[in-house]
């Protein structure tokens, strides 16, 4: 077994408008990834390159130990993609649909997929046509579990569900992961379902990854502390201020480097600390964002 399901080293692909800037990113195997980023960030380019569909310009892409895109065909068996523009035949029914699948992968699991289609509420003898949008995302998604790939690639996978059928997909996708070679990678513009899920966290911004890393090593380097400062003083000189809020005696802090040791060095230099908090993903991600483009390092 292979320890990295997915392997990207100084990966670049340039559009008129766009390029993907050398990007290298580690997925472990049996891991969970967010992949977040703003619109037109590069999320669906750098998945579009893991799945063979986009050639990369330059730089080496291993996918499930394959090479892409020279072994596709052979890594595409073991994937498992979900994106909103997937096209189901809309006068099929699900069933047909499952037995298409069912007919040219040999892992698809009935069972499993029978278990699925109770758990998102889905009726196998209805037409594509006739579903609501969240339950053609469920019902795409049901096809791409039950056939049990290695590695799922889901492209905003709960985009447009209501609150439950959301949860109902993150519980399916949490459960996929009980089997500990499987990995997955999951773009999302919704911080909260990362934060719920991933153990991995990777932002990308304007082509760069500019973050990845163990989602609790994240939000444990993020701080806010509030802080009362002498009159003096200015808070933007002290070490690892990423930002800073407040003019007057009360002021906050963010940085992205805490540890006891640098709120001790804010005490020494004579900051009373009043309050130390953790940031949301959302929160982290957002001033990660404004940070690089504020041209300051992360
Ligand atoms: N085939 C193409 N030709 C030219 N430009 C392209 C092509 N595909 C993507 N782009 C450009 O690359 C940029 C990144 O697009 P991409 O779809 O990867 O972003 P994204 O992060 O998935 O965004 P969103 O969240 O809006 O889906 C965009 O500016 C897009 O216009």
């Amino acid at each position: 077994m292979n320890t990295h399901a997915v392997e990207l080293h100084q990966v670049g692909k340039r559009y008129k408008y766009f390029s993907l800037n050398d990007i290298s990113l580690s997925l472990p195997t049996g891991s969970i990834t967010g992949f977040i980023g703003v619109n037109g960030a590069g999320k669906s380019t750098t998945i579009r390159i893991l799945l063979g569909l986009v050639h990369q310009d330059h730089g080496s892409v291993q996918v499930l130990g394959q090479t892409m895109p020279e072994q596709q065909v052979l890594a595409k068996r073991e994937i498992g993609y979900v994106s909103e523009d997937m096209r189901l035949y809309p006068k099929a029914s699900l069933a047909w649909h499952m037995q298409f699948i069912q007919s040219i992968y040999p892992n698809w699991d009935q069972a499993y997929a029978e278990q699925l289609l109770k758990r998102f509420d889905l009726r196998a003898e209805q037409k594509i046509k006739g579903l609501s949008h969240g339950q053609r995302v469920k019902a795409t998604l049901l096809l791409a579990l039950a056939r049990r790939p290695k590695l799922l690639i889901l492209d905003e996978p709960t985009t447009g569900l209501d609150p439950v059928a959301r949860q109902e997909v993150l519980t399916a996708l949490i459960e996929v992961l009980a089997d500990e070679d499987r990995t997955i990678l999951f773009s999302s513009h919704n911080t909260l379902d990362v934060e719920q899920i991933s153990d991995q966290v990777v932002f990308i911004d304007q082509g760069s990854i500019i973050e990845a890393r163990s989602k609790e090593d994240l939000l444990d380097a993020w701080r806010r502390l509030r802080v009362r400062v002498a009159a003096d003083q200015t808070v933007a000189q002290l070490p690892n201020v990423l930002q800073h809020q407040g003019h007057g005696q009360l002021q906050t802090i963010i940085t992205n480097r805490y540890s006891p040791e640098l709120q001790q060095t804010y005490q020494q230099a004579g900051l009373e600390i009043q309050a130390v908090e953790l940031l949301t993903l959302e929160e982290i991600f957002v001033a990660s964002i404004q940070a690089r483009r504020e041209g300051k390092n992360l």
